[in-house]
C-alpha cells in the first residue's frame, strides 16, 4: 500500500519508539515523536524527566537502546552556553567543519543574520553573553540543518537580551525554515515561541498542546503549570 503525503517539506525528524537507558535506569521508553520542517516545538518537563537525554539522542551525541530516528540531515545543536573556540576568530568559529573554499563567505552571511556582520575578525573573549550565544546560532544555521535543537539556550542570558534573542530566533526560523525542538523550562518561553508545545514526563511526551488556539492564555499557563506539577496553578 502506498500513502502519498502532499507536503511542502516533510518531516524534520520521526522518532519511533524510541528507548534511553543509562545502564539499567530507562530515562525514556516507547518515545514517538515527529517534527515538520518549518515548526517550532517547545519541550517542558520537570527537572531530571529526561529532556535534555531526548534532544541529545536526537542530536546523535548518545547511542539508543531501542526505537528509531530517522531524519533527513544531520541536525545542528544549540546548546545553553555558546561553546565557541577561544583561540579562533569568529567567522572561523561559525564555519568550522564547512569546507575551506566560501567558509568566510558563508560565515559573514550568517553572522550578519545575527546582527554581527561587522565581528568577523574579532574573539570570542570581546563578546558579551547574549553576542556569543547569537555566534552559536549563526554557527547552527551555516550549516542550514533541518532539524534546530535548542537546549534552553536563551536560560543564562538576562532578561532584556533573552526578549530580543526570542526575536531574532523567530525571525531566523521563519526565514529558514528547519523543525525546531527548543528544551525549556520557562513556560512563558514556550508559549512565546512554539506552534506545539510537549510535556515531558514518565519518560514519554505526556501532553501536547496548540498555544495558537487557546483561547484563554491564564488558563493554559495554569494549566501547563499544573502539569508541570507546579502546586497550586491549577486553581489560577
Ligand atoms: N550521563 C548520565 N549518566 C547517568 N544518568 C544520567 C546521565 N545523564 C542524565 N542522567 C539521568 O537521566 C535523567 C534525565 O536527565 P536529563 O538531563 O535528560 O533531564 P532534564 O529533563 O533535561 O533535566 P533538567 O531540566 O534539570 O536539565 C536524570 O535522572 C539524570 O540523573
Amino acid at each position: 500500500m502506498s500513502t502519498l503525503t502532499i507536503s511542502d517539506a516533510g518531516p524534520a525528524v520521526t522518532v519511533t519508539g524510541l528507548r534511553r537507558a543509562y545502564g539499567r535506569r530507562v530515562v525514556i521508553d516507547a518515545l514517538d515523536l515527529r517534527i515538520e520542517r518549518g515548526e517550532f516545538v517547545a519541550l517542558l518537563g520537570e527537572s531530571g524527566c529526561g529532556k535534555t537525554t531526548l534532544l541529545r539522542a536526537l542530536a546523535g551525541l548518545d547511542p539508543i537502546q531501542g526505537g528509531r530516528i530517522d531524519a533527513p540531515g544531520k541536525p545542528a545543536v544549540v546548546f545553553q552556553e555558546p561553546r565557541l573556540l577561544p583561540w579562533d576568530s569568529l567567522w572561523r568559529n561559525v564555519s568550522l567543519g564547512l569546507p575551506e573554499r566560501g567558509a568566510r563567505e558563508a560565515a559573514a552571511a550568517a553572522l550578519a543574520e545575527v546582527g554581527l556582520g561587522n565581528r568577523l575578525d574579532d574573539w570570542p573573549r570581546n563578546l558579551s553573553g547574549g553576542q556569543a550565544q547569537r555566534v552559536a546560532l549563526a554557527r547552527a544555521l551555516v550549516q542550514e540543518p533541518e532539524l534546530l535543537l535548542l537546549d534552553e539556550p536563551f536560560a543564562a542570558l538576562d532578561a532584556l537580551t533573552r526578549i530580543r534573542m526570542h526575536g531574532l530566533v523567530k525571525e531566523l526560523v521563519a526565514r529558514h525554515r528547519p523543525g525546531v525542538l527548543l528544551v525549556t523550562h520557562d513556560v512563558e518561553e514556550a508559549i512565546r515561541l512554539a506552534d506545539r508545545i510537549l510535556v515531558m514526563r514518565d519518560g514519554v511526551i505526556a501532553a501536547e498542546h496548540l498555544p495558537e488556539t487557546t483561547a484563554d492564555p491564564q488558563r493554559f499557563r495554569a494549566l501547563l503549570l499544573a502539569e508541570l506539577g507546579v502546586q497550586g496553578s491549577a486553581a489560577a
